[in-house]
């Protein structure tokens, strides 16, 4: 739990879809000055949130269609049951993969009564992460996220930039538009439109956002919707500012540290050459596992020689014509669990090894390593860039995580992360 305790319901319950995502969207709120509990993988039927958000991170962006929706379901009714005000539904901001984002949308809707006076909102757009959406489009940067490289997922790769399109293919629900001439002409306007889009049946509106104050006008317009949905800036924008919060602790530089990396985006590939550039990193790729090899003991013997100089990398993290050889030897999802169990197994072993400080990149493999290190609920700590946070773990090993979203993060976060004095840190 970050910023002290709460025994008023939570105002705010958001179900992620992946664990990078559940920390952008719960660092920026806690940036933001609220209370957040994070809480990795279905909740215990027993357990108890004592803050005014509570996020729940589950593994569903990649899962099969009903595994996604049973336990999207599942967080949301704990989330309903135990008082929270308001549902999100936390995707990633390129809007991976919509195939399960809609029945999980339709599930949820269902469940928070959602009441056809107006639509749920869909916002993936987070601009100061560069993602906006005008007309319906979604853009990355300059680019259309179809034509930009964040597109290319090694396990979500986006062809169609038009979120009502993407969208409306998996739901029955019809989906609409919020224009941006619209939302410019501020909350009342934007909440008259839904209104209208809801006269006209439709379920899921797509609304353009150019900039922060577009995000502000649909936090204000949906303020009072049981359900919303998008990517970390309208959760920020729902809630608004309350004030400067607790200070927040960073772990001591002389634990020993590493990076566990699974994720081939190009800021983590970037990243990761900056870092390789000063401290040793092991590299390997999915069919070297299924060929038969130990990797995982030979990542660990590497990392024990190399340890006791400065932290370590292990990293799967290829460009995407590897990660394109290695699916067609092996197929996208054989490759994708030799790489998370493989990483799974060294962070297990790094923490054995004395390790106390990781940083995982990659949301599905933050997922996998989370999942095997035991760690149930963290506190979120200091940021070290936008949406990208140390945690504390106060009940299991390694105590201190980093899980950084792929996307996320400048050149140099992994050598501020590990290596940088902490007056650098942000
Ligand atoms: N060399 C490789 N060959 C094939 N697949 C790989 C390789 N390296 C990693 N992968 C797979 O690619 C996927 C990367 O997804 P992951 O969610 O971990 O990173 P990301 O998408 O960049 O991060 P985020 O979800 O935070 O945006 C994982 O399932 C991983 O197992
Ligand atoms: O919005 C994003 O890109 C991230 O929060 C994320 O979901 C990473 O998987």
């Amino acid at each position: 739990m970050s910023g002290g305790t709460s025994a008023a319901p939570p105002r705010l319950g958001v179900v992620a879809d992946d664990y990078t995502g559940a920390l952008d969207v719960g660092s920026v709120l806690r940036e933001r000055g609220h209370q957040v509990e994070l809480r990795f993988g279905p909740p215990p039927p027993d357990a108890r949130p004592a803050a005014d958000v509570v996020v729940v991170a589950l593994k569903t962006r990649t899962a099969p269609r009903e595994d996604a929706v049973g336990q999207s379901l599942g967080a949301a009714t704990w989330l309903l049951d135990r008082g929270a005000v308001q549902l999100y539904l936390k995707y990633a901001a390129t809007f991976e993969n919509p195939a399960n984002i809609g029945p999980v949308l339709d599930a949820l809707s269902d469940l928070a009564g959602a009441d056809g006076r107006h639509p749920v909102l869909v916002c993936p757009a987070v601009p100061s992460y560069g993602r906006t959406v005008y007309q319906g489009h979604l853009f990355v940067g300059d680019r259309l996220v179809s034509e930009a490289p964040e597109g290319r997922h090694p396990l979500t790769p986006k062809d169609d930039p038009r979120l009502a399109r993407l969208l409306a293919a998996a739901t029955h629900r019809r989906v609409g538009l919020v224009p941006w001439e619209v939302v410019v002409e501020g909350a009342a306007a934007t909440a008259a439109a839904l209104d209208e889009l809801a006269g006209h049946g439709v379920g899921y509106a797509v609304a353009d956002v150019l900039c922060d104050a577009d995000l502000d006008t649909l936090g204000a317009a949906a303020r009072g919707h049981r359900l919303v949905s998008g990517a970390a800036g309208l959760a920020g924008a729902l809630l608004g500012r309350a004030g400067a919060g607790p200070p927040a602790a960073a772990p001591d530089e002389d634990l020993a540290g590493a990076v566990v990396a699974g994720s081939c985006s190009v800021q983590t590939q970037e990243q990761l050459r900056r870092f390789e550039a000063v401290r040793p990193v092991f590299r390997f790729v999915p069919t070297m596992v299924a060929a038969g090899r130990d990797v995982a003991g030979e990542a660990l013997a590497f990392a024990r020689t190399h340890l006791p100089t400065g932290p370590v990398g292990i990293a799967a993290t290829a460009p995407p014509e590897v990660v394109r050889r290695e699916q067609a030897a092996l197929g996208v999802e054989v490759a994708a669990q030799l790489v998370e169990s493989t990483l799974a197994a060294v962070a297990e072993g790094l923490v054995g090894a004395g390790v106390r400080r990781l940083v995982v990149a990659g949301g599905e493999t933050s997922g996998a390593v989370v999942a095997r290190l035991g760690i149930a609920r963290v506190s979120i700590e200091q940021a070290v860039a936008p949406g990208v946070a140390w945690v504390h773990a106060s009940e299991a090993l390694p105590r201190w995580v980093l899980l950084k979203s792929g996307p996320l993060g400048d050149p140099d976060l992994l050598l501020r992360a590990l290596l940088a004095d902490r007056r650098a840190q942000r």
